[in-house]
């Protein structure tokens, strides 16, 4: 069934990436690195405005149940290290945490180390999107960095270009539907002109509340929809479906 709206806003982990990149691939490079990482960087100016966004998201995290601090003083880097440790045990999509793990992936996928994991089916679709005259969003949890470098480096070489712009948490939670009329407003359009696709209802039904349409994607590797949940929204399996 072909699209009306003329703006489509992917989701990227489950929805266009696989969540297994993401959790096998992606997310363990984090863990190994990050000590090395923060000894190397911990004087630069970047790693100093991470280190003040994780600080000022543990003050607002401090009453959670098993919640690690962040010193100051002699123990301030490992408290960092196991602060960044937990939020990702707990999958939290702080932009703290997001916007440093984008930093970290930086040198892996320079170095060769990581390549951005698409599913096939994804930029022949969304390139014929385009030439139809759609315009291609990407809103993820990820950075707008991680996002860029996912494309930039991908399994199919330099795809930045597909797409015309990348928004992160920084337009707010993707469970908050005044993040959708935030995009919307951002790139000028009402949110009835956008199609968001995504794996998680939560966030689809963000979408509808602002305005806009969604669809849900079942890729391989994801987890169950909820039936009753899933049935108020059209469920695809590849873009392809959107031709
Ligand atoms: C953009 S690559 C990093 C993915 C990531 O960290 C993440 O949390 C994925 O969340 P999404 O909103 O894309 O499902
Ligand atoms: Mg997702």
């Amino acid at each position: 069934m072909p699209v009306n709206e003329n703006v489509i806003l992917l989701d990227i982990e489950g929805t266009i990436t696989s969540i297994s990149f993401v959790k096998d691939t992606l997310f363990p490079y984090v863990t190994e690195v990050l000590e090395g990482y923060v000894e190397k960087y911990w004087d630069d100016e970047s790693f100093q405005q991470d280190l003040e966004l994780l600080r000022a998201q543990a003050v607002i995290d401090s009453n959670i149940e098993g919640f690690v601090p962040i010193y100051t003083g002699d123990n301030a880097k490992k408290s960092v290290i196991n602060n960044v440790l937990w939020q990702m045990t707990n999958d939290k999509k702080t932009t703290a945490l997001k916007q440093l793990q984008g930093h970290i992936w930086k040198d892996g996928y320079e170095s060769g180390l990581l390549r951005g994991h698409l599913y096939e089916d994804v930029l022949p679709v969304l390139n014929k999107l385009t030439d139809l005259g759609k315009k291609i969003y990407t809103y993820s949890s990820g950075s707008t960095k991680a996002q860029e470098l996912l494309f930039q480096y991908s399994i199919y070489g330099d795809v930045s270009g597909t797409f015309l712009k990348y928004f992160d948490t920084k337009m707010g939670p993707k469970g908050s539907e005044t993040s959708y009329a935030n995009i919307a407003n951002e790139i000028n359009v009402n949110c009835s002109d956008i199609l968001f696709l995504t794996d998680v209802i939560v966030e689809a039904e963000a979408a509808i509340k602002a305005g806009c349409n969604s669809i849900l994607l079942v890729r391989p590797g994801n987890a169950p929809l909820d039936p009753e949940k899933s049935s108020k929204f059209r469920v695809i399996k590849t873009l392809d479906e959107l031709l």
